[in-house]
């Protein structure tokens, strides 16, 4: 039986990066076995939000739950899998030779190689030397660590960067799969047609949280035809009302 608690659990959460608080007290809840898309435009927080779900981000003030624990528990580590953006594999070694490194790391099983190679169809490159890989074919490598020993949630920093539409539709239908089986995921992205593919959509903007909901919900509130529309229909309207230039 799925559990109706949150799988994420965040509450005024305020970050201060660089001297300057680039985080402004956000507040939302995640339900298990979503997938969440987390779009802005450069610079607004996105990865900085995901440092502080993952544990890794230090935070001034407010709350954040992961699974029902404090985030960054070390009883997290192997039930939370984290794509960066930059790549954290080993260029001098094969796929198939990280992905076996990793996965005695996590304590994941070693079945756990192969089947995470497949998912990322990586099935042909399983021997190349990462440093020789392509740019989808490395983002594809980092992303099948964080699936290593089937986390409950994946925090995916633009997992999608640098493929093609075909390997994104894949990519994609992967996500939906998992989170047929109850793995929540949380995923960073700039391309408006995998926003609608999500079962939500954090929109930020500057810091803060802007819109809320479901791709359906964000075009029938702002009347756009598309979720492009939609986008800049809410960040300019946020601009006017703050009196924002940027
Ligand atoms: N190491 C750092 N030191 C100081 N400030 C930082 C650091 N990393 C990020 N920032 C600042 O924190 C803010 C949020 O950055 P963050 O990387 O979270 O944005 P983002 O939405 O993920 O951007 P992008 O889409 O370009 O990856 C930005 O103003 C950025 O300049």
């Amino acid at each position: 039986m799925m559990s109706s608690r949150p799988a994420v659990r965040v509450r005024d959460l305020r970050v201060v990066r660089g001297g300057r608080e680039v985080l402004h007290g956000l507040t939302f809840e995640v339900a298990p076995g979503s997938v969440v898309g987390l779009l802005g435009p450069s610079g607004c927080g996105k990865t900085t939000l995901m440092r502080a779900l993952v544990g890794v981000q230090i935070v001034q003030d407010g709350e954040v739950s992961v699974l029902g624990e404090p985030a960054g528990s070390a009883g997290l580590r192997r039930r939370v899998g984290y794509a960066t953006q930059s790549p954290a594999v080993y260029a001098d070694l094969s796929v198939r030779e990280n992905l076996r490194y990793f996965a005695s790391v996590l304590g994941a099983p070693r079945s756990d190689v192969d089947r995470v190679i497949a998912e990322v169809g990586l099935g042909r490159s399983r021997d190349q030397i990462v440093g020789t890989l392509s740019g989808g074919q490395l983002s594809r490598a980092n992303l099948a660590v964080a699936l290593l020993g089937s986390p409950e949630l994946l925090v995916l920093d633009e997992p999608t960067v640098g493929l093609d539409p075909v390997l994104r539709e894949e990519l994609w239908e992967l996500f939906r799969e998992l989170a047929g089986h109850g793995t929540t995921l949380l995923v960073s992205s700039h391309v408006m047609d995998e926003a609608g593919r999500t079962d939500r959509l954090l929109l930020m903007r500057e810091g803060r949280i802007l819109a809320d909901g479901t791709p359906e919900s964000l075009r029938s509130r702002t009347g756009a035809r598309d979720l492009e529309g939609a986008f800049l229909h809410l960040i300019t309207g946020h601009a006017a009302s703050t009196g924002s230039t940027s």
